[in-house]
């Protein structure tokens, strides 16, 4: 039995510089089709107020705020979001086993909890970046021991690039494991600041089990449609 609120495939990632600009595309968007992600960007202008009020107009949200401190200050803000009523809430898996446990235990799991789940390597992150703070294995070795610290420590799942998905799957021994992928890039459009991308079929193919995207839709001409037509996509 799933052991926390239910996942939708697709989190449209709402990266805006303020609420005004968050709720007109939210005003577009259907939850059946998808659920919001709020980041650090419109958290700290906006505040748990609008995370309260996607919650209460049906949406599944993803609070991203990649809690990364001592235990007790992680298990705290763990804590404060799952009051927010948010469906899913993250982590960093580098903050350790300690860390980790006592995120877990400040959200213990019911079918009412929000899926925990910890961040291995940023998917804007390469190889070279992890030599640079002092990683010397290969990526995808380090983000398999941080997923297998992130099951030991009880979590749901993980986030990770669509390019580690499917080895997630041998890590996790829960059966269902979350696995969350940013660095979605649909066919053609930019890469930004992302290394580590793939379609959003792909993803899904490769082992995702939600998908989040967020400039090739919060800068097309028209984002909902396109969010619309990423959603059918994967379906
Ligand atoms: O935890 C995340 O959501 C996250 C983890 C990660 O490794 N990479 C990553 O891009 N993200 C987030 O996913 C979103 C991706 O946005 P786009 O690159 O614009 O699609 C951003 O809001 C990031 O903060």
């Amino acid at each position: 039995m799933r052991m926390h609120r239910a996942q939708p495939s697709l989190y449209v990632a709402l990266d805006f510089p303020d609420r005004a600009a968050a709720e007109n595309l939210v005003a577009q968007l259907d939850p059946a089709d998808c659920g919001l992600k709020v980041g650090k960007e419109l958290f700290t202008r906006a505040g748990p107020e609008l995370v309260r009020s996607l919650v209460d107009r049906g949406f599944a949200v993803f609070l991203d705020l990649k809690f990364h401190d001592i235990p007790h200050t992680v298990a705290q803000a763990c804590r404060a979001a799952s009051d927010l009523g948010v469906s899913l809430v993250n982590v960093h898996a580098s903050g350790g086993r300690a860390m980790l446990a006592a995120a877990r235990a400040a959200i213990p799991p019911g079918t009412d909890a929000p899926a925990l789940i910890a961040v291995t390597v940023l998917t804007s992150m390469t190889e070279a970046d992890l030599v640079d703070i002092g990683v010397n294995r290969p990526l995808a070795d380090q983000v398999s021991a941080l997923a297998r610290l992130s099951c030991e420590a009880g979590l749901d799942g993980v986030v990770c690039s669509a390019w580690e998905a499917t080895a997630m799957r041998s890590v996790f021994v829960q059966p269902d494991p979350v696995i969350v992928t940013p660095g979605i890039r649909p066919a053609g459009s930019a890469l930004d600041d992302q290394s580590r991308v793939m379609t959003p079929e792909e993803a899904i193919q490769a082992g995702a089990t939600s998908i989040v995207v967020g400039r090739p839709i919060t800068r097309a001409q028209d984002p909902a449609s396109v969010a619309h037509e990423i959603a059918r996509s994967i379906r």
